[in-house]
């Protein structure tokens, strides 16, 4: 026996697109026995029994409602008044009301006046689901599915009720969101009636005009895009301008005033606030996309446009968000991989630039979603920052006291590198500042750089466990200080020496044994004196940067994978061009070396300040090393990808004295033995490394699912491991590849890895 329908009777007041639509959902889903509707025009009732969107209706509304156990009002905002007294009389005292009005605010008040006692059992919502279409005749019985449906229950609305309209939108395949009345009128006047009303204003401004004629027939495509919300109802838009007075009021006088300065700014020829406003604009609508998309920032830069975008691809794209890696075994690396930009010299690129004074240009930056966290950051903070576009980014200097303070707080997602270093650059501002990130980077130690700054000055606070959110105090004087690192980080240096910028006297850092020195050569670079003596660096307070020009070598951290994938793939003979080879990065190459690996260093040379190389890899037998204690620094990030090579050599790998692994994005050393362990590998963890027992021949892992903990680089090290497994490796949740490296998937396929994306 079929299952009984949700609803026994559902009646439909008021049937246009919204109520029409609903109406044939119901129908063609079964969702209840019989659906009747209320109209106004017997000539609506006849064409909606005619297409079969209805069973029956009547024009008198208490009739229509009789006996149905739901009733969903769709008549204009400005009749909802009148259709509630009309109904009311004929509600079955059991009977769940809910509507389909554009403004909350005012419909529950009618539905207080004219619903009585009904009043407890009337779900206020909203489809977000308009059409330019209107009218029964443009009912679609799929007009809600990916849709939005907003519920706004009051505090004295029935919880079982609630439930039972939001199954119901449910079962239309719309997803429900709940917020209050108030705050779905406020957020509906920005995103959609403050919009449609500027869409109807420019249309009638310019048609007005004396030579209207002319500039409709040259109006092209931004005309045609920009004011495509004027055909829709002009009757059904008065009355919600009416009925969300004062929240279109505040978005339009907010609009206004902003008007006003973007017309100052034309009139002055102000190419800086203009280009500033030009360039967030346009990377907020591609965060936009992606969040609708629910698909990776950098999947949605330029790649996307909504509009052309099918409503099954956009479903598709929402699935996207957690790609797998599917990849089938064996395989060599040959030709030739240029890798993306280095990460760490891409942050800092934005960060001196921002605070210099002048313009800097950068070629070869990285276009991954930690870097464009960081120039979100600094355009938050009011500077101008063209690109990046096909690596190439332009950042208009503000000087070290040109900052602004930001509307909200800054996001920073994945990347713990702008966040400890915006906190030694923030504890030197005038403003507050709090900062926020993702799962991951929220799980992450921040005291190792809070502490030091309170000791030069700075007030700041992170949460209990010492992790984000971080709120930093402005306008504190700090103090230079002497500090001796306790841990071998690049990140803490750099913070320190950025506050040291705005410090009084002289801050210097001694660290335990040697990191990335990329923050020191790029202050020279800008032309701020930076001392240094063995392991301590140090800078005096009060000087200033000047802008130039810079060119962001390929990350070793990226060209990582390569090294150890053609290493271990037989047959592989693999070329990866102008690598940054900065001797604080370059231990990934000496421990391959060392492991027996064949890597020539071409053609060295200098690239704005930073030794770059092209590097020739070829396969070879590796053997297991204990990995020398001061290399360990030097290769922090590139240990996943040399515990996969440690899988293919002959012997143990040992490693001790990495304990920093296990605070990364994820616990490197725990989610790579668990990998591992999976794919069949032997090995033991210890708090501060791990022994790896490899396989020199054949193959050196088995199949199976990998999970990468938010991590990019355990899904790329996985990867690898591919050309020397038994079966197919599925790596799960590969979305965050892209941080470090987006074109990783493309470019290792090209380079022969038999990995496909699956995009579900
Ligand atoms: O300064 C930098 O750009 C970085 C420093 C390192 O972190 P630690 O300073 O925490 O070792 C490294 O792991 C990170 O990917 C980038
Ligand atoms: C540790 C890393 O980066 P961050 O600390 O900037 O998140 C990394 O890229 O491996």
């Amino acid at each position: 026996m079929a299952a009984a329908p949700m609803f026994d009777r559902i009646a439909i007041v008021g049937l246009g697109l919204i109520g029409g639509s609903l109406a044939a959902a119901v129908r063609e889903r079964g969702l209840a026995r019989e659906v009747v509707a209320g109209v106004r025009s017997a000539r609506t009732l006849e064409t909606a029994l005619a297409a079969g969107v209805v069973d029956a209706g009547s024009q008198d509304l208490a009739e229509a409602v009789a006996g149905a156990d739901l009733v969903f009002v769709a008549v204009p905002v400005a009749a909802m008044a009148a259709t509630f007294a009309a109904m009311a009389p004929g509600l079955s005292p059991h009977a769940l009301i809910t509507d389909g009005g554009s403004v909350k605010g005012s419909v529950i008040a009618a539905a207080r006046q004219g619903l009585g006692a009904h009043m407890r059992r009337f779900v206020p919502g909203h489809p977000i689901a308009g059409k330019e279409k209107s009218g029964v005749e443009a009912a679609d019985p799929l007009l809600y599915q990916s849709h939005r449906v907003i519920l706004t229950p009051e505090p004295d609305t029935n919880a079982a009720a609630t439930a039972k309209v939001c199954a119901l939108w449910t079962a239309v395949g719309a997803e429900v969101l709940t917020m209050s009345a108030q705050e779905h009128d406020q957020v509906l006047a920005e995103t959609s009636h403050l919009p449609h009303l500027l869409a109807f204003s420019l249309v009638d401004t310019l048609s007005r005009q004396g030579h209207s004629h002319d500039i409709f027939r040259y109006a092209a495509g931004g005309f045609r895009d920009f004011t495509r919300i004027a055909s829709s109802d002009p009757v059904m838009w008065h009355d919600i301008f009416q009925e969300n007075r004062d929240a279109v009021l505040t978005a339009l006088d907010r609009y206004v005033a902003d008007l006003a300065d973007v017309r100052s700014a034309v009139a002055a020829g102000d190419s800086d606030a203009l280009l500033g406003l030009m360039t967030r604009a346009n990377t907020a609508r591609a965060w936009f996309l992606a969040r609708q998309g629910r698909t990776s920032f950098t999947h949605a830069q330029g790649a996307l446009d909504e509009d052309a975008m099918t409503q099954q691809q956009q479903a598709a794209a929402g699935e996207r968000s957690k790609p797998e890696f599917r990849l089938q075994p064996g395989g060599a690396l040959t030709g030739s991989v240029r890798v993306a930009g280095d990460k760490s010299i891409s942050h800092r690129v934005i960060m001196l630039g921002a605070l210099a004074d002048g313009v800097t240009t950068a070629e070869g930056f990285l276009e991954g979603e930690d870097a464009l966290a960081t120039i979100q950051a600094f355009r938050d903070m009011g500077v101008v920052i063209e690109g990046p576009q096909n690596g190439r980014v332009r950042v208009h200097g503000v000087g070290l006291h040109g900052l602004k303070a930001p509307a909200r707080s800054l996001y920073l997602g994945n990347s713990g590198t702008t966040m400890r270093l915006l906190m030694g650059l923030l504890a030197g501002q005038a403003f507050d500042t709090e900062l926020t990130g993702d799962e991951s980077l929220t799980k992450r130690p921040m005291e190792r750089v809070a502490k030091p700054l309170r000791d030069m000055g700075a007030v700041i606070n992170t949460s209990g466990s010492g992790t984000p959110p971080v709120l930093i105090s402005g306008g504190q004087p700090l103090k230079g200080l002497h500090y001796d690192m306790p841990m071998a980080s690049a990140q803490v240096k750099s913070a320190l020496l950025l506050a040291g910028l705005y410090a009084e006297g002289r801050t210097s850092v001694t660290e335990p044994a040697p990191t990335r020195d990329h923050s020191e050569r790029m202050l020279a670079g800008f032309g701020y004196p930076v001392e240094r003596d063995g392991a301590t660096v140090a800078v005096q307070g009060g000087g200033r940067l000047t802008g130039c020009d810079l060119e962001v070598p390929a990350d070793i951290s990226s060209a990582a994978f390569f090294l150890v994938g053609a290493s271990i793939a037989p047959g592989s003979d693999l070329l990866l061009p102008h690598v940054g080879m900065n001797p604080t990065r370059t231990g990934v190459i000496d421990i391959l070396r060392l492991m027996g690996a064949d890597i020539e260093v071409l053609n060295p040379r200098d690239s704005g300040g930073e030794p770059v190389a092209d590097l020739r890899v070829r396969s070879a037998r590796l053997k297991g090393i204990e990995i020398p204690a001061e290399l360990v620094p030097l290769a922090i990030d590139e240990f996943p990808a040399l515990f996969i090579a440690a899988a293919c050599a002959e012997g143990d790998t040992v490693l001790h004295g990495a304990e920093e692994l296990r605070v990364k994005e994820s616990d490197r050393i725990q989610v790579m033995a668990d990998g591992m362990q999976t794919l069949g590998v032997s090995l033991e963890t210890y708090p501060d490394g791990i022994r790896i027992s490899g396989r020199p021949d054949g193959a050196a892992f088995g199949s199976g699912d990998i999970q990468t903990h938010h991590d990019h680089r355990i899904a790329m090290s996985f990867s690898m491991a591919a050309l020397r497994a038994s079966g197919e490796i599925r790596i799960h949740d590969c979305s965050n590849v892209a941080t470090s490296f987006p074109g990783f998937a493309r470019l290792s396929a090209a380079a022969g890895l038999n990995l496909t994306v699956l995009e579900p």
